[in-house]
């Protein structure tokens, strides 16, 4: 078997975005090459032979460039058809003039030739802004230039369509990247806050959640309850059952967590087989009510198909605004380890804090 070092494994696989972008490309390339098949048929039939030749190369490049894009290439791509449609709209523009608004694919290039990431920035945005400058200077070179077109009855309507067939592809490719890239921002946003197991936050980004969820208790002088919770022996489970079954397990009691806390309270995963939850705007006296259920609702749970039961021992405590999170965590787990002592599935309550 081929070496593959593990860091090339893992991050050189194309991402979401590159993928969307292929895609893409694909779909323009397949939409150029229709168009420029229509070219070399609209040219041959009005004797811009020149023009007509040009498109059969236009069509091989589009093909090329859709060869490429099956092979990986996608920058190679890119460039590919950078050129050809540079030097498309420049002969166009210097054959038939400006009046046919040949010279807009360039705007569409420029701004494609930006998704390329192989390019440096810089680069990427000077190349880009030479394809404007010719832009530009088309007209100045161009704008003079008188031939016996047969359509030149219909320049305008052409312009037109020019202008529309050329900001399509543009409007449709910003629009998918923009998309892809925000989903994808999503996706690592909900990676990087969740445990990926049970979906619970994780204690990293629990934290802050936290932290905010006590300001704002405090500010509006709301209690806070810290719960500590551990599934009892289940070590046992993994040794007697395996290792899915524990996850199964952690899964479902997650699921049951979840369904038992409101919008504003938070369930996390701290550990292995522990999770914490802040009860917002919650006595002890609620607390403690609430976890009961909790407990009733684990212990009727079957898993396994229906052979398994499990448990779960709680500790809580009343979270004194004044205090540091840290002092009445630690105190809920104080509190759970009482639990444990008594003999696993019960809810403890701190004493004081
Ligand atoms: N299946 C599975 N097991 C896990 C995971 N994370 C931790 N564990 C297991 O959780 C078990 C925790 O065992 P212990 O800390 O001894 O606790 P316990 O058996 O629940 O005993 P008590 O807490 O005293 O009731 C260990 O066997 C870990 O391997 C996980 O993601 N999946």
């Amino acid at each position: 078997m081929p070496y593959v070092p593990i860091a090339q494994h893992i991050y050189s696989q194309p991402d979401e975005v590159e993928l969307v972008k292929v895609k893409l490309f694909k779909q323009v390339a397949y939409y150029c090459l229709c168009l420029h098949l229509l070219f070399i048929f609209a040219f041959w039939y009005s004797q811009v032979y020149i023009l007509a030749i040009a498109n059969i190369a236009s069509v091989a490049a589009w093909a090329m460039g859709i060869y490429l894009l099956n092979l990986g290439h996608s920058h190679l791509a890119l460039r590919v058809f950078c050129v050809e449609v540079t030097a498309h709209s420049v002969l166009v523009c210097a054959t038939l003039g400006m009046d046919y608004g040949f010279q807009y694919y360039l705007w569409t290039i420029a701004c494609m030739l930006l998704l390329d990431m192989k390019l440096k920035l810089r680069l990427a945005i000077t190349l880009s802004l030479v394809l404007i400058v010719l832009f530009a200077a088309l007209f100045e070179l161009f704008n003079d230039v008188q031939t016996a077109f047969v359509f030149h009855d219909y320049a305008r309507p052409i312009h037109f369509i020019n202008v529309f067939v050329c900001g399509l592809p543009m409007i449709y490719v910003i629009g998918h990247v923009r998309e892809s890239t925000f989903i994808q921002r999503h996706q690592l946003a909900t990676l990087a806050a969740r445990d990926p197991l049970t979906n619970l936050f994780n204690r990293r980004y629990a934290k802050e959640l936290i932290l905010r969820a006590h300001s704002s208790c405090a500010h509006n002088d709301q209690s806070l309850c810290v719960v500590m919770a551990d599934l009892d022996h289940f070590k046992q489970i993994n040794d007697q059952l395996g290792h899915d079954v524990g996850d199964e397990v952690l899964q479902t009691v997650s699921n049951i967590l979840r369904e038992h806390v409101t919008d504003q309270d938070i369930a996390v995963r701290w550990g292995g087989e522990e999770f914490l939850l802040v009860l917002v705007d919650c006595t002890l006296e609620e607390a403690l009510q609430r976890l009961e259920t909790l407990r009733q609702t684990l212990e009727k749970q079957r898993f396994n198909g229906d052979e398994l039961t499990a448990t779960m021992s709680f500790g809580v405590a009343l979270w004194h605004t004044a205090l540091p999170f840290s002092v009445t965590l630690q105190l809920a787990d104080d509190a759970l380890y009482s639990s444990k002592a008594k003999g696993r599935n019960c809810i403890t309550a701190a004493r004081s804090g």
